[in-house]
């Protein structure tokens, strides 16, 4: 007697467990009836187990992945073996509103979800239990974390004033080009430019305007480069281009362009219109570029040569 009182105080408390337990159960038969509802799932969706018992899951959650759903539980039955789905691979499978407060900004709770076969006394997969794990919290902290890593990323990469790559990711850039080359035999040109006369800019109009001239540069450079380009700030007022698959003749129309457009776009300033020009020099990849250094080398030859030549000039570096 006492023995069977035991056991029944067992049930009950499991039972009592069940239903406050902060998780989800859902028992469902081989046709996707729910038989089991318990207190999460009814405070989470505002159905209550005696609303919900005997009802299709699918036609009682129309916006439920049903074929995706259906064939995985499908699997769980025939080869009795355990399922999940994570959040990650799908957000949730019940839309549940978020309440937590940490993470209120989330606006659904993120789930884990396990199919479960159940067996019954004599050994058959007759029914499937889902469990529904909240992971809002591990969800938002993990999105937080890519967030940031993905920003910190940005802005290694990047120059504070322009919003171009900054040199040290331009120069890895350069280097994957310089092997594709060594590799492939693909053909690209290297331009390097340099604003004419900017300390003149500096003293007579200030610092600030000097900064304000060099973002207004990068801004028209910007708008000039194909996707497959990549352009940073090398120096002060000194910028390159990597140009993928470019000969030095289409990089010379590409820097004709880029140079007559900023020669013809003054900059106003504190009610000051100041007017810049640029040098470019470009060099092509090729047999007797021995390494990237040496390309760079090149363009640098060619720019400065374009000043020397009297600046507001495109060059293409020969031997
Ligand atoms: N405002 C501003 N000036 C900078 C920045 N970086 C470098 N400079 C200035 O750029 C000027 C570069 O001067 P130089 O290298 O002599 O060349 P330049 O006057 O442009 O003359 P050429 O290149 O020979 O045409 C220096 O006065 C630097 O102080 C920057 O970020 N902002």
């Amino acid at each position: 007697m006492a023995q069977n009182a035991d056991a029944m105080n067992e049930l009950h408390w499991l039972i009592d467990m069940v239903q406050t337990i902060e998780v989800g159960l859902v028992v469902l038969d081989r046709n996707f009836n729910i038989q089991l509802w318990n207190g999460f799932m009814e405070n989470h969706s505002g159905i209550s187990p005696n609303a919900i018992k005997g009802c299709n899951l699918f036609e009682q959650f129309p916006n439920l992945p049903a074929n995706w759903l259906k064939q995985k539980m499908e699997s769980v039955f025939l080869l009795k073996n355990r399922a999940f789905i994570s959040w990650e691979q799908r957000p949730f499978v019940f839309k549940f509103k978020n309440y937590r407060p940490i993470t209120g900004r989330a606006e659904f709770m993120y789930q884990n979800v396990t199919l479960l076969p159940l067996a019954s006394l004599t050994g058959q997969v007759t029914h499937l239990s889902m469990i529904v794990y909240d992971v809002t919290d591990i969800a938002i902290n993990k999105l937080q974390l890519k967030a940031a890593n993905t920003q910190l990323e940005h802005l290694s990469q990047t120059d504070g004033l322009t919003q171009l790559f900054n040199r040290r990711h331009w120069q890895q850039c350069m280097n994957h080009e310089y092997e594709r080359f060594s590799r492939y035999g693909d053909s690209a040109s290297l331009v390097m430019f340099d604003i004419d006369h900017f300390k003149r800019v500096n003293d007579t109009y200030g610092h600030m305007a000097g900064d304000k001239v060099i973002q207004h540069i990068a801004h028209i450079l910007s708008q000039s480069l194909r996707e497959t380009d990549c352009a940073g700030r090398y120096g002060g007022e000194e910028f390159a281009v990597v140009m993928s698959n470019t000969r030095a003749r289409d990089a010379w129309h590409f820097t004709e362009r880029l140079r007559t457009r900023i020669a013809a776009s003054p900059i106003q300033f504190e009610g000051q219109s100041i007017q810049v020009t640029i040098s470019l020099g470009i060099a092509e990849v090729g047999d007797p570029v021995e390494s990237a250094s040496m390309w760079l080398s090149n363009a640098d030859h060619a720019l400065y040569q374009a000043k020397q030549e009297g600046r507001n000039r495109s060059i293409i570096f020969e031997e």
